[in-house]
């Protein structure tokens, strides 16, 4: 029963899974303000999956098993025609389906929906100013550097340029505002984003997983310089792309195992390693990056355990008046009950942190414990001292 309703679906213990983002992006835009009460919501395509958060819900309170999926593509038209391949019970799929499907059907890989209180103000004052029929412009603005040129271009705003956003009428239900925002995403080719005067916006961004531009404009940090793309082609590296090593997203950069690129995310946003084959008949070198800053991060693991002639903690007496010294490994383990297989070192969540996102970060490192278990596989790390030192 539980397969027919496909809830394999919305399970997994990746992160990054659909299923996972869509909760976890409506948490951190709740916290924003950018969807309160029930308003907004949130969809993400994968492959030829379409995950959608349910309707009249707090959308911060959304688990993975609300999430609707629908096979893609599929009708817009009319609701009972979209082939829904998984539906939560007691749950209705979001009013904005046919929003998400309009911007999926022209290449989106995310699509939000916000009742950001900026957004509308925007739409007010545009109105009162230039009128009706008049679009969002901005220019000489540090934020928009945080987005990109548009769908048909490469790199980023400059400070100079010009952003515009097109701004459209809003409806009495948010089903019918499928046919306008369709005309302003023609009209404007190059918009992320379509605001909805008195309601709101709707987003749209290319990969799933694509969250760099959307911190960028949140943090200004901005690191990425155009020049460094001039003249190159850029590829977006997308999941459907994409396959698994060792619990991490891969990328077979030139389609011969020679050279992979790692996801793993925690220290930035998209953080990213190499894993590169140096022999015919299969050796590797890890490049780590900052993946973690310490080899003690994913030494000592079920494959290679503290040995068991390191004792543990032995007591002081009269006799021996320092204990021996390999007992100091034992006693600084920070998991003193089943420490022999499982790291000294683990992602600092308290306090001050190298990780972005230090939830996130423990993953990837979970996974080069294997990388670094297996003896065809030499990890280095950013900040290692091992590799310059031999
Ligand atoms: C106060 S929410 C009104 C809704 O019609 C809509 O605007 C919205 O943003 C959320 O729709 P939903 O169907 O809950 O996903
Ligand atoms: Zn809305």
């Amino acid at each position: 029963m539980q397969r027919e309703n496909n809830d394999h679906l919305v399970i997994s213990s990746d992160s990054d899974h659909p299923a996972n983002l869509i909760p976890e992006l409506c948490r951190k835009f709740y916290q924003l303000g950018w969807v309160t009460g029930t308003g907004g919501g949130t969809s993400i395509k994968q492959d030829n999956l379409i995950y959608i958060a349910p309707s009249g819900v707090q959308k911060e309170l959304i688990k993975s098993e609300n999430i609707f999926v629908l096979s893609f593509p599929t009708p817009k038209y009319p609701p009972s025609d979209r082939k829904y391949i998984r539906k939560p019970m007691e749950l209705k799929p979001s009013a904005c389906t046919p929003l998400f499907l309009a911007a999926f059907e022209r290449g989106a890989g995310c699509s939000i929906h916000t009742h950001s209180q900026w957004a509308v103000l925007v739409t007010l004052l545009v109105e009162k100013v230039h009128g009706k029929g008049a679009c969002f412009e901005i220019s000489n603005i540090e934020q928009i550097k945080g987005i990109p040129r548009g769908r048909t271009k490469t790199g980023m705003l400059g400070f100079h340029d010009t952003l515009r956003v097109p701004i459209i009428e809003n409806t009495p239900f948010e089903e019918d505002l499928t046919g306008s925002l369709e005309k302003a995403m023609e009209e404007y080719p190059d918009t992320y984003a379509v605001l909805v005067r008195r309601h709101g916006i709707s987003e749209i961004s290319e990969l799933f997983h694509d969250r760099w531009s959307q911190i960028q404009a949140e943090t200004c940090r901005a690191t990425l310089q155009e020049a460094a793309f001039e003249g190159r082609i850029v590829t977006k590296i997308g999941c459907s792309t994409s396959s698994k090593i060792s619990d991490s997203l891969a990328h077979d950069d030139f389609g011969d195992g020679s050279f992979y690129i790692l996801h793993v995310p925690g220290h930035a946003v998209r953080h990213i390693s190499g894993l590169v084959r140096t022999t015919p008949d299969g050796t590797f070198v890890s490049l780590a990056g900052d993946v973690c800053h310490f080899g003690v991060s994913f030494w000592l693991t079920k494959y290679i355990p503290l040995s068991s002639m390191f004792l543990p903690v032995t007591k002081f007496n009269a006799r021996i008046k320092t204990p021996c010294q390999c007992t100091a490994f034992t006693m600084c383990h920070p998991d003193q009950e089943k420490g022999r297989p499982s790291p000294f070192h683990r992602a600092r969540i308290a306090g001050e942190s190298w990780y972005m996102d230090t939830p996130t970060a423990q993953n990837p490192i979970n996974s080069f414990e294997t990388f670094d278990a297996h003896e065809d596989v030499l990890v280095v790390m950013a900040h290692g001292q091992a590799a310059m030192n031999n």
